[in-house]
């Protein structure tokens, strides 16, 4: 495969040959269509849509795939971009569902849409996106924390407001991948990414160089439903959002409990996550429609307890609530207007921090209110890890994650090429001068 384009974020559609037939750079990449189509593992018979089974398969086997490693080099960036393909579950392998998503290198992520033209011909309309890192079915939540929250666990000690998002569909892996593995219904909260960073956060804590700083760790676990805050580590109260005329957002009354290790933090995941999913009928179908955020804050401990970093790390509700329009419900109708609301405002937030615009539309939603202080200042860091589901099935859904990330990403890429420009300009100029 040749190396992916230089211009970062920019999403190529990877048409068959014949609908592509003017783009040499993509065209060595796909072999020609099968004339005789091969059969799978299962048989022709057993294996719905077996023939796109075969398209994708063939368009693999002209794939170089490099996947991400645990020795590759980490940039350090302000607003980074990543997404994550969960394995296919058990459920999907049941129903023989196909693996439409591919992800050769360590940025890249391919799509494998499959259409049918006018005249019936399936083809597949393969679309090739880029991020800072891509993580396939295999990576471990480890792996993932390694280059996406843990660069930004150290910036809280430098006074920064770091944020980590987790975004998809419901199902996609969000809660997998912050909170921790599911075994049944328990949930082991020790391999997410709360208690690595939460690991993490002790570690720099004992560290001689900032034990100068004379900080303390506090928690703090709320979620968000309906534009409403509840206290996830006070028996869910209702918490009031509110603004003072220095534009400061307080969630007022939040519980900030002290915790002095990283097995003190986890224990408060677990009581928040028993509290968020409590008194529901189906957990996972409430939780896809909250927004959960679990902060650790650093205070110094002196008598005012000032605040020096946070780490914000949030599951967000599930993409899909959001282009679900179909429901005539008012109150599914209102939730998903809400759920609208809050995913656009937090990706022009995003957008806007990385453009270091001074206009922050964080009053656009409850959700970019509480999390106001992640989207100003020179320290602010921040990164989401886009989840998409690997099956035919959600195909829609898992674009409509990809090009929300793109979007975002996007920004950046222009922004770092502005850069790039006026920098050049710049060595030029003096250049010159010289
Ligand atoms: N990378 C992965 N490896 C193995 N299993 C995974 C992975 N990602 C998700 N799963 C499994 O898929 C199921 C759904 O994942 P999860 O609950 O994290 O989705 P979600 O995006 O948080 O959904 P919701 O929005 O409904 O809360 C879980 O059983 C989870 O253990």
């Amino acid at each position: 495969m040749p190396p992916p384009p230089a211009v970062k974020g920019r999403r190529k559609s990877v048409a068959p040959p014949e609908l592509n037939k003017g783009n040499k750079r993509l065209s060595c990449v796909i072999k020609p269509p099968d004339v005789h189509t091969k059969r799978g593992k299962f048989g022709e018979a057993s294996r719905p849509n077996q023939k796109f089974y075969d398209m994708i398969q063939d368009f693999r086997e002209t794939l170089e795939v490099t996947p991400l490693s645990t020795t590759d080099h980490i940039e350090s960036q302000r607003i980074c971009v990543c997404v994550r393909k969960r394995p296919l579950n058990k459920q999907e392998i049941n129903k023989k569902e196909i693996d439409v998503v591919s992800v050769p290198g360590k940025g890249t992520l391919l799509v494998h849409e499959p259409k049918q033209k006018v005249d019936l011909t399936k083809y597949l309309d393969n679309q090739i996106f880029h991020f800072d890192y891509s993580f396939d079915e295999t990576a471990t939540n480890d792996l993932v924390y390694k280059f996406t929250a843990k660069p930004l666990v150290q910036s809280i000690f430098e006074g920064a407001m770091a944020t980590c998002f987790a975004y998809g569909q419901t199902g996609s892996g969000k809660t997998h991948t912050m909170g921790g593995d599911f075994t049944g219904r328990q949930q082991n909260s020790a391999k997410g990414i709360y208690a690595l960073a939460a690991h993490d956060v002790f570690t720099y804590l004992n560290h001689r160089r900032y034990a100068n700083l004379d900080l303390s760790a506090y928690v703090s676990f709320f979620e968000i439903y309906n534009g409403k805050v509840f206290d996830l580590l006070n028996k869910k109260a209702k918490l009031r959002v509110l603004e003072d005329d220095r534009q400061q957002v307080q969630v007022v009354g939040l519980e900030e409990v002290y915790v002095s290790s990283a097995e003190e933090v986890i224990k408060m995941i677990q009581m928040g996550s028993a509290c968020r999913t409590s008194g529901q009928t189906s957990a996972n179908a409430n939780s896809s429609r909250s927004h959960a955020i679990l902060q650790i804050v650093l205070r110094r401990n002196d008598r005012a307890t000032t605040l020096l970093g946070k780490f914000s790390l949030v599951d967000l509700a599930g993409n899909e609530r959001g282009t679900d329009v179909s429901s005539n419900d008012r109150s599914t109708l209102v939730e998903t207007a809400e759920i609208n609301r809050s995913l656009l405002a937090l990706k022009e937030c995003i957008r806007s921090l990385g453009m270091n615009s001074d206009h922050i539309p964080f009053r656009m939603s409850t959700l970019t209110k509480v999390l106001r202080d992640s989207f100003i200042g020179e320290k602010s860091r921040t990164c989401m890890i886009a989840m998409v589901s690997p099956g035919m099935a959600s195909c829609e859904y898992t674009m409509n994650t990809l090009r929300y990330a793109d979007s975002v990403y996007d920004a950046m890429s222009q922004v770092a090429e502005l850069e790039e420009k006026v920098y050049v300009e710049l060595k030029v100029n003096s250049v010159h001068l010289l």
